[in-house]
This record gives C-alpha cells, sequence and structure tokens, in this order.
C-alpha cells in the first residue's frame, strides 16, 4: 500500500513547557503504541486500545504496564511486572518499528510513571497521547493515590491528555467541576499550567441528554488561533460504555497520525464512537458495564453483522444511516434559536403554520397505515395517531397560530411541505403497509430525539417554554417506542425487496425531516 507522509506541526506552542509540541508525520496507516493495562473480558485497556486503533486505520502494538485481573463488573486484582521488564518491552518495539504516534493508558504507580516519562523524552518523535486512567467505571483504582503528584509532573511530556471531569479535577488540583462551564475553565488551567491540549469528556456529566467533548489548548493552537473547540453529541442510552475512554484516546493517537489535526481527529473518533456505543448492546458480553461495539461500523457496511438480521437490528441500522441528518438537524438555525429563545417570533409562525398543513395531510397518511394494518391493534394504533395528528392541527389553529401569526401571511404550503407531502402520498399508492409505516416513522422518531434535547433548553423565563415543554409529553414517547415495535415487526416479515422499498421510503422521508426544519430560516 501507499503511505501518504507529510510532516505538520499541529499545534505551535508558545508556553513554557518543557518540550515543544512533536510534529505529526502523518501516514495512511500509522504504527500506533499503546501502553496500558490489560482487560480479559476485551472491553478496556489494551484490548480495547488495539481494536480502537485498528477500527480507526492504524497498525496497533502494545506494552503492557500492568495485568488486569477484571471483567465487567469491576477489578479483581492487579499484577505489575518488574519495572525494568516494562523498559525491555519498550525498547523491543522502538528499537525495531518506527512509532507514528502513542497512546497511554493505565500506569499504576510513580515507578512506571517515571520509566515511561524518561523513555518518552529520550525516545518518542510523534504525538502522544495520555489517558489519565485513575479509577475503573466499576469504581475500583487504577492508579496508586501517591502517584497523583507524578501524573501531573508527565503532563508536560505528552500533547494530549484526555481525563473524565473526576481525573481533570485531580489534574488541576481542585474539586470536580459540576457543570460544562466549569470543566472547560479547569481544562483550561490545566492546559496553561502544563502546556498541553485537554481533550475535556463529557461522559460524566449528569442530568442531561447531551454528551460533548471539547478541545482545550490555551496557547490557542487549535487553529485559527482558537483555544477551544467543542464537539456537541447525544448521550446513548447504554450502560455498556466499559472502556470509552481508552478506546477514545487509541483512536485520538491513531487519527491524528492520520490526518495531522487534533480538531478533526476528535471530529472522527466522536462520530466513530458514537457509533460503536449504539451497537454496543449487540454483542451481549458479560452482565456488568459491557464494551463497545468498535467494529459495527465496517460489519454493517460489509453485511457482515448478525444484528440486521432481526427487525430492530435492521432499523437501529438505519437509525445510524442517518446519524448524520439528526446531526445537521440540531445545528440548524430554527432549531438552535428556538433552544436559545432568540428564535424570530414571525418564523416560528410561519413554521406553525406549514406544520399545520403537514398534521392534516399527514394524519390521513396514518389513517391509510391504519387501513392497512395487519392486526386490529395495529389498526388502533395508526387510527389513534391519525386523530392525534388532526387534533394537534386544530390545537394550533386555536391556541399557537392566534399567539403568533400575523394576519395576511402566506398560509400556502411551501415547496418542501408540498415534496414531503407528495413523498408520504406516493408511499401509500401501492398498498404496501411497511412501506407506508417506513414512511411516517422518521416523523414520530426524529420529533421525538430532538424533542428530549429542546425539553432540556427550557426554562421559565424562555420566550418559547410553553412550546417546548409540550415535546415533555410521555404519550409520545410511548407511541415512538411502539411505532418504532410496528416497523421493526414488519420489517422482520419483508423479502429483501420489501425492506428495500421500507428503507428507502424511510430515508427520504427523514431527508425531508431536515429539510423541513431548514426552511423556516434559510
Ligand atoms: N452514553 C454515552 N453516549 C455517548 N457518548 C458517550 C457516552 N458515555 C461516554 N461517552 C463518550 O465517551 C468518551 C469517554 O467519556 P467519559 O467521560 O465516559 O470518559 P471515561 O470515564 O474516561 O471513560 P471510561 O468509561 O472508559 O472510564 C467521551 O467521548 C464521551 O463523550
Ligand atoms: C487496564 C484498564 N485500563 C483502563 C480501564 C478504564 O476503563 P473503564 O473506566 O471503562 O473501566 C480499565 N478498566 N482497565
Amino acid at each position: 500500500m501507499t503511505a501518504v507522509e507529510q510532516t505538520t506541526t499541529p499545534a505551535a506552542s508558545t508556553s513554557n513547557r518543557v518540550h515543544d509540541r512533536r510534529p505529526v508525520t502523518v501516514r495512511d496507516t500509522p504504527r500506533v503504541l499503546s501502553i496500558a493495562g490489560t482487560d480479559p473480558t476485551g472491553g478496556a485497556g489494551i484490548q480495547a486500545d488495539l481494536k480502537s486503533i485498528a477500527a480507526n486505520g492504524g497498525y496497533g502494538m502494545a506494552v503492557v504496564t500492568a495485568l488486569v485481573a477484571q471483567n465487567t463488573r469491576g477489578v479483581r486484582s492487579v499484577h505489575t511486572p518488574p519495572v525494568g521488564f516494562l523498559r525491555e518491552q519498550l525498547h523491543a518495539v522502538a528499537d525495531d518499528v518506527v512509532i507514528d504516534a502513542v497512546k497511554i493508558g493505565m500506569l499504576g504507580d510513580v515507578a512506571i510513571i517515571d520509566a515511561v516519562s524518561t523513555w518518552l523524552q529520550e525516545t518518542v518523535t510523534g504525538p502522544v497521547v495520555l489517558d489519565p486512567v485513575m479509577v475503573a467505571t466499576s469504581g475500583d483504582r487504577l492508579l496508586r493515590r501517591d502517584a497523583e503528584a507524578a501524573m501531573r509532573a508527565l503532563l508536560p511530556h505528552v500533547d494530549l491528555v484526555t481525563p473524565n471531569l473526576p481525573e481533570l479535577a485531580v489534574l488541576a488540583d481542585e474539586p470536580v467541576a459540576t457543570s460544562w462551564a466549569d470543566a472547560l475553565a479547569q481544562a483550561e488551567r490545566v492546559s496553561a499550567q502544563a502546556g498541553v491540549i485537554v481533550l475535556v469528556k463529557g461522559g460524566h456529566l449528569t442530568g442531561t441528554t447531551a454528551c460533548p467533548d471539547a478541545l482545550v489548548d490555551a496557547t490557542g493552537g487549535l487553529g485559527g488561533d482558537r483555544s477551544l473547540i467543542e464537539f456537541d453529541g447525544l448521550r446513548v442510552d447504554t450502560r455498556n460504555t466499559h472502556g470509552t475512554g481508552c478506546s477514545l484516546s487509541s483512536a485520538m493517537a491513531t487519527l491524528v497520525a492520520r490526518s495531522g489535526s487534533w480538531t478533526e481527529a476528535l471530529g472522527d473518533a466522536k462520530t466513530w464512537l458514537t457509533s460503536s456505543l449504539r451497537h454496543a448492546d449487540a454483542l451481549e458480553v458479560g452482565s456488568g458495564n459491557g464494551p463497545i461495539n468498535h467494529f459495527a461500523e465496517l460489519w454493517v457496511s460489509s453485511g457482515m453483522t448478525s444484528g440486521r438480521q432481526d427487525g430492530a437490528g435492521i432499523l437501529s441500522g438505519w437509525w445510524e444511516d442517518i446519524a448524520e441528518v439528526r446531526t445537521r438537524i440540531d445545528r440548524l438555525p430554527f432549531v438552535t434559536t428556538l433552544a436559545d429563545g432568540t428564535l424570530d417570533p414571525a418564523r416560528f409562525a410561519w413554521y406553525l403554520q406549514q406544520d399545520a398543513i403537514y398534521l392534516r395531510a399527514y394524519s390521513r397518511v396514518l389513517a391509510r397505515a391504519s387501513a392497512l394494518a395487519p392486526t386490529a391493534e395495529e389498526q388502533v394504533f395508526w387510527a389513534t395517531g391519525a386523530a392525534g395528528s388532526i387534533e394537534a392541527e386544530m390545537e394550533l389553529h386555536r391556541t399557537w397560530l392566534r399567539t403568533y401569526a400575523v394576519s395576511g401571511m402566506e398560509v400556502e404550503p411551501s415547496a418542501t411541505t408540498t415534496a414531503y407531502l407528495d413523498h408520504l402520498h406516493a408511499a401509500t399508492v401501492d398498498g404496501d403497509y411497511g412501506r407506508v409505516v417506513a414512511a411516517v416513522l422518521p416523523c414520530y422518531w426524529i420529533y421525538q430525539d430532538l424533542g428530549e434535547r429542546l425539553v432540556g433548553a427550557s426554562h421559565a423565563e424562555h420566550p418559547f417554554a410553553a412550546w417546548l415543554d409540550t415535546y415533555a409529553d410521555p404519550a409520545f414517547a410511548t407511541a415512538n417506542a411502539r411505532a418504532i415495535e410496528i416497523v421493526a415487526g414488519a420489517v422482520a416479515r419483508a423479502n429483501e425487496t420489501g425492506r428495500d422499498t421500507m428503507r428507502r421510503a424511510f430515508l427520504a422521508s427523514a431527508a425531508h425531516e431536515e429539510a423541513f426544519f431548514a426552511e423556516p430560516i434559510r
């Protein structure tokens, strides 16, 4: 294979740090070394690192710091080989192989930290990512408390550090941040002190459906002189998050060595990690906090995954297929200004009018689904949805449009609304139940998914609080879950052609959803 090599300096440093940030030699398949502890169940530590490096396009190598008897439920014991043997492993790799990037995980104690630090300074020229592993998800300590100061002293010798919120607090020698804004400020202090880029991780934030991450570089070296770049993310509803920190840091080491950009690396790593979390439950590994599914995307795209054989698995694949559409919807000006309250009321009124037109027609399409339903229960479900949809349309006229609509405003369906409705009507023409229900599903699912985040933005003084609060209706969440189940059942019954028709109807509706939310503010 051809390796594309080019040397870049991803972030120029101007601080009084011990070393300048290491340059990156960009390669198609970087040779990435993980220095970390083990997890015999394969979800965290070196085993996760090797999977993550491979999944992100690197060649993985591994030097073991400690052997950990652990599983998805917790850590049982740790065996640490003599530190001299650790040095032998490090030298064995470096004497033979060019190391394009290093990821450091569990270090355990002061002697190991010192040995790795010395080796880094003497040997490594490529980028170094440090995951300052201190406590496992299970609550077991993986770093001796008396080694925390040595961990802080290691920071100036690495390029990127990836602490979770409790680890960030230890590195800053401060209490744990209780808000995202506090965490970013704390990261700025760590970055300024040690001259290191900090990847702040939002996995431990509580009371939110968001899961943001951010890069903080006090020297302003993130491109365009920026010192902060944030990536919003959605929290995946799973308990199988064992090894996410290990996997993210190895992905960062691999991706920065492929692109030369920390920012690009985090964007790509987060997309991959979120997808690996979404497919985590399908692995069914262990009874505690199970691992993420590192290769899910590759398995799905090569048709190898068995999860796609059942209806629910296929549907979660479609949901994955529209991940980018969903991310774009989240970032649309109409959505962001509705969330922060700065939305122009005239634009809101225009949206409501189009929504009313949509709901009237959508009700008829749901009635068609009811007419085609194979069981009485499904017939009732869609008929109830049809009634709810037309009632919602009438309610819009009774209340919201009275408040917001300005007389003389355009009430014709826009081209975007017309295109969406034409697509839904077309899905009903051949009496194919699967096609109709696949076409109507994105309206349920995307509305519910987006609504969960919009509810979080509501507060007593919010100008659109009354509207945002409507998204909190638990009945809608229940209806959405049932709609997903019904469509999964229809997928399971369909043959390959039928599934393909359903998938195309689903994807097209998702694209129409995006256009619908984009249209009020262009
Ligand atoms: N439920 C989730 N949904 C989506 N992303 C998540 C979720 N949990 C964690 N992440 C992401 O996983 C990465 C690791 O975050 P976290 O804050 O959990 O670090 P950690 O505690 O070091 O991980 P670990 O679970 O390996 O100890 C971050 O990118 C975070 O945004
Ligand atoms: C060897 C090793 N390294 C790191 C972790 C942290 O991972 P998690 O916090 O997900 O348990 C772990 N459990 N084991």
